[in-house]
């Protein structure tokens, strides 16, 4: 375990690093953040010893860092310096064994079979090996990189230090570097304490990040206690935001540039809607904001074309992905740029409104086929038949989070009094139907004029977004019936 305690230091008259204290366990990785001068590298030579610290401990398994001769401690310690100057030019292979030297015995080289195989232990991990006899300086700094971790891996120290050790690589040498490290300070037990520039890959690696400014702590802790939107903008001062990594528990930031081309102001027109046998197809000129549970592009995303197609009832395609994809293309749009939904209702049909308020204006779109509607409350107890209602709720405003979430809420609530006022029954159980078993859901935003920040009945927006939905979707039920009677 590396222990820090209290510790200072800097350069000439100067303290850089005040008072810094922590542990960081066996096994784990510790993060350093911090803006340019922050006093992260001198962090680091205080704790390698290359810059004699002015007050405070650092202590290795409880033994202070003075009490270790030279080559003792760098057989405990191994550094990554951020620079690395060559005086001449040395091989791979001669790179990565200076890694060794702790290790050696006397001034007469005691080349050992432990020395080799940890110089090609740290070859093969770094994934060098096909350079072992190119010189240094023919590689390009990526490459160079890795050989730098090779050397420090090499020396098979138990603590590492590693000031930005994916600088000049890319997101794939990013990764594999840092996975490997990662897996070496779980397999061996390494400390290991590591500089990055990038947030984000810190947190996606690091178990505890230590954010500095001017030399001080300004949190620590775990990445969801140090990645967040008052500290990082404070202590970069710019402007960002979070958002959760899709896959881990690593809270994400995001810049919000300065600059930036003006979006084209953009409304959402109940007229700019074209409906056909094909599908509702509506395209907005900037992308919207917009949260679905759609086939093409769910969950959430920025998007200009916006298609509901209709698809035969005998529509059952083991991938729809890739066949509605195929289907967007060949209309000349693009898949990345759309948001894809299917119903076997007719589209013509679908009913579109627009409604005004003094914040702005909500454009509702349904179509309701209820044949197959669904008492959700006894879902358990019935067999499962497709029936759709598609609901687009689209807004000329700037809606939160929240407010994204209550329309969904506000809308499915009114498309339930909806089927209840139209008497929909499922016909399997005979009850009042609550919806249908592929329902499927819309919001999208222009996220330009009034900011919403919510969406419940208690709000103008809500109360639009309740009284059209129900309308819509009454309206979408009377005409699917009509429908049904004429043929
Ligand atoms: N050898 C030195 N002599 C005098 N001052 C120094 C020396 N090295 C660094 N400094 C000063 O110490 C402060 C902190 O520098 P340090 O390199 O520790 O910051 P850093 O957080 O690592 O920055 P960066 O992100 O730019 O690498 C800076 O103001 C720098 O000018």
């Amino acid at each position: 375990m590396l222990n820090i305690t209290e510790l200072v230091g800097g350069y000439g008259e100067k303290n850089i690093v005040n008072n810094i204290s922590f542990q960081v366990e066996k096994g784990s990785i510790l993060g350093i953040l911090g803006p340019n001068g922050s006093g992260k590298s001198t962090l680091m030579k205080l704790m390698s010893g290359i810059l004699p610290a002015r007050g405070g401990k650092i202590e290795i398994e409880g033994k202070s860092l003075a009490d270790f001769g030279a080559k003792e401690l760098a057989k405990q310690m191994a550094v990554l310096p951020q620079l690395h100057a060559h005086a001449f030019s040395h091989t791979v292979r001669e790179t990565v064994s200076l890694g060794r030297y702790p290790h050696q015995i006397g001034w007469f080289s005691s080349w050992s079979d432990e020395d080799e195989q940890a110089v090609l232990e740290a070859m093969r991990l770094m994934n060098i090996t096909h350079y072992e006899n190119t010189l240094i300086d023919q590689l390009s700094g990526g490459e160079q990189q890795r050989v730098f971790v090779a050397q420090a891996l090499a020396q098979n120290a138990k603590i590492l230090l590693l000031d930005e050790p994916t600088n000049h690589l890319d997101i794939n040498h990013q990764k594999e570097l840092l996975d490997t490290i990662k897996k070496q300070a779980i397999e061996k037990e390494l400390t290991i304490v590591s500089i990055f520039h990038d947030i984000n890959i810190a947190s996606i690696y690091c178990d505890q990040l230590l954010l500095l400014d001017e030399g001080r702590i300004v949190r620590m802790g775990e990445p969801h206690e140090v990645v967040r939107e008052e500290d990082i903008e404070a202590v970069y001062q710019t402007r960002i935001s979070n958002y959760p990594h899709p896959e881990l528990p690593k809270p994400q930031v995001t810049l919000l540039p300065g600059v930036s081309r003006q979006a084209a102001e953009t409304t959402i027109r109940a007229s700019d809607f074209i409906l056909s046998p094909q599908m509702v197809l509506f395209q907005s000129q900037a992308p919207l904001k917009t949260v679905s549970s759609a086939v093409i592009n769910a969950g959430a995303g920025w998007f200009r074309t916006f298609i509901n197609r209709h698809v035969d009832m005998t529509y059952n395609i083991d991938n729809s992905f890739i066949e509605m994809s195929g289907f967007i293309e060949e209309l000349g749009f693009k898949t990345t740029d759309t948001v894809g939904m299917m119903t076997a209702v007719r589209t013509e049909d679908a009913i579109v409104k627009e409604y005004e308020a003094p914040f702005g204006s909500v454009v509702i779109a349904v179509t309701a086929g209820v044949g197959n509607a669904v008492d959700v409350s006894k879902a358990l107890e019935r067999e499962v038949r497709v029936g759709t209602i598609n609901t687009w709720i689209m807004v000329n405003g700037n809606l939160s989070d929240e407010a994204f979430i209550q329309a969904m809420i506000t809308a499915t609530e009114a498309k339930t009094k909806a089927l209840h006022e139209e008497q929909v029954t499922d016909p399997l159980t005979g009850s009042l139907a609550t919806g249908t078993s592929t329902d499927s859901i819309l919001v999208a935003a222009t996220q330009q004029g009034a900011h919403l920040p919510y969406a419940g009945p208690i709000t103008e927006l809500g109360k639009l977004i309740g009284s059209g939905v129900y309308e819509c979707t009454v309206k979408a039920i009377e005409l699917y019936r009509e429908r049904k009677k004429a043929w």
